[in-house]
């Protein structure tokens, strides 16, 4: 009897790709074979995926971007992708179809559907991205890697967490040192890409302390490359010791180290700040498909570990008191750095696999 077969599909983004590829790795290692349905810009980041797992090319725009032929067309590509993928899993037979998310998605999930194969989707947003709402309660599992999820009526979700990197890994639940009168550490990031709200206010903030709380602060600041000059000048302005780059790729070191993290909530930082467990302020990303940053910032802020600011109500005033009032109290950011780490699912890749496992015995 040959192995069983995954059939993992998602969309052409980061966010996507990367829990799929954590249990594609997960899955092999357990003995299945697995296949990746995604479309061309998914198959960009498949090279990160192991050798053995086959890619299915599958055309699956969005109906809602591009120009308005694209759009004409849109509907008669994923048409497309659909039969394609019937065509596949009649051949194949997969055990379980898994979505992870976005357009690449549609096609094997519907074909799934009409073949009655046992399948589910992974979440990683606090909010359902277009895909996943539509099949949420069509699937055997709904997957979700940030707690609270927003689910339809009636369906029933599975706090499974965002799988983290390994680097995160090796610093999860790591020590936690309480802010005092040594040098403290500051982490700022904006997602993968930076964020100019953080450029704008956090030197700003910073730079507003109290002189003898300033003096022991210094900051690791992620910055868009084109801001990073600018940034760099203000703190040293404010005599402010800091690191400026546009990516830190020691990111799960610096926070595993820091006393506090200022980030935007996309689904990875969240995870990686729950995972190591370090007191945050929270600036969600206010553009972020149905304010989802809102929504996955929103485990950590009901557990006490972070604090949130709305972008529309963030100064460097404000930033700055809440600055002060974590580094001010070492009790209570020990308090924040506990509540995050009760956040984190560390074993999120396994708490896929047993879904997988699960559904493919009922297969
Ligand atoms: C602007 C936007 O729409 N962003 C979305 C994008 O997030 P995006 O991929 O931009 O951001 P995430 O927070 O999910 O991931 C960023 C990752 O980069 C790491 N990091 C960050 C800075 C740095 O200097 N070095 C470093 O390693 C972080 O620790 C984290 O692991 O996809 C996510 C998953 O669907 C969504 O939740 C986000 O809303």
């Amino acid at each position: 009897m040959s192995a069983p077969l995954l059939v993992i599909a998602a969309g052409g983004t980061g966010g996507h790709m990367f829990p799929a590829q954590a249990l594609a790795e997960a899955m092999l290692a357990r003995g299945w074979r697995v296949k990746l349905s995604t479309d061309a810009r998914g198959a960009r980041y498949a090279g990160g995926f192991p050798r053995e797992v086959e890619i299915l090319r599958v055309a699956a725009d969005s109906l809602a971007r591009g120009g308005l032929a694209e759009r004409i067309a849109a509907p008669f590509r994923l048409g497309a992708g659909v039969l394609a993928a019937l065509v596949n899993m009649l051949r194949d037979r997969p055990s379980v179809v898994a979505g992870f998310g976005g357009y690449p998605s549609f096609p094997a999930l519907s074909a799934a559907i009409a073949l009655k194969l046992p399948r589910m989707i992974h979440e990683q947003n606090g909010v359902l991205g277009r895909v996943n709402q539509l099949y949420a309660k069509r699937v055997h599992a709904v997957a979700c890697g940030t707690w609270p999820t927003d689910l339809p009526e009636g369906v029933e979700g599975w706090h499974c967490g965002n799988p983290v990197r390994a680097a995160v890994m090796d610093r999860a639940g790591a020590p936690y040192i309480p802010p005092g009168d040594y040098p403290m550490s500051i982490v700022a990031i904006g997602g993968s890409q930076g964020a100019r709200a953080l450029s704008d206010n956090v030197p700003a903030a910073v730079a507003a302390l109290p002189a003898p709380l300033r003096r022991h602060v210094r900051v690791a600041h992620q910055a868009r490359e084109e801001d990073v000059a600018r940034v760099t000048a203000a703190y040293d302005a404010a005599g402010v010791e800091a690191e400026v780059r546009p990516f830190f790729d020691d990111i799960p070191k610096r926070l595993a180290e820091a006393q506090l993290v200022i980030s935007r909530a996309g689904a990875s930082s969240i995870a990686d700040i729950s995972v190591i467990g370090r007191p945050a302020i929270l600036i969600p990303y206010p553009y972020a498909t149905g304010d989802h940053q809102t929504a996955n910032a929103r485990g950590l802020v009901e557990a006490g570990a972070a604090i949130l600011i709305p972008e529309s109500a963030l100064d460097p005033a404000t930033l700055s008191e809440h600055i002060a009032t974590v580094l001010e109290q070492p009790d209570g950011a020990l308090q924040m750095a506990r509540a995050a780490l009760s956040c984190g699912r560390p074993d999120a890749t396994e708490r896929l696999v047993e879904i997988v496992e699960a559904l493919g015995g009922e297969g």
